[in-house]
């Protein structure tokens, strides 16, 4: 795909042309997004740790909403800075500053909420293990 529809900027023409931008989407979030890849690093070290512990499908449907909630406000974050970096470029604009700062305070909602959910779930656990 990559030489073809370098400068494409119509529609895309199949289905797998469309999973195809995507998956460079997530590419680029990976390779120059450091939050992102933040991100996913906690998630592997909390979906190891679940593994160990042993826990049960709800507390693993509540870890999969926090993760998808964070994952899901980074990337309404990166869309934001880089539509924001399209228009006013490197000016520092008021409107600019507001529109980054509103979608970073986004990611740091979700990743409140993850906190809780991760505290909710390991925190009886481990002091369950701790107690044994
Ligand atoms: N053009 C601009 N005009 C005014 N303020 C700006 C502009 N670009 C960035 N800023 C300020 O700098 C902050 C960081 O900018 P930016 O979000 O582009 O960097 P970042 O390191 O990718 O952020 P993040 O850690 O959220 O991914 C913004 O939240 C905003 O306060």
């Amino acid at each position: 795909m990559a030489l073809k529809d370098k400068r494409q900027i119509g529609k895309n023409k199949s289905f797998f042309q469309s999973v195809g931008h995507a998956l460079e989407g997530i590419r680029k979030l990976v390779v120059e997004e450091r939050n992102f890849r933040f991100d996913l690093i906690i998630t592997a070290v909390v979906l190891c740790v679940g593994i160990v512990l042993n826990l049960n499908i709800y507390d693993w449907l509540w870890l999969c909403a926090a993760f998808f909630s964070v994952i899901g406000s980074e990337v309404l974050n990166s869309i934001v800075e880089n539509v924001v970096d399209l228009i006013v470029g490197h000016h520092f604009d008021l409107m600019a500053k507001r529109a980054k700062d509103i979608a970073a305070g986004g990611v740091l909602l979700s990743a409140f909420f993850a906190v809780i959910i991760g505290a909710l779930i390991f925190i009886p656990r481990i002091m369950n293990l701790l107690n044994k």
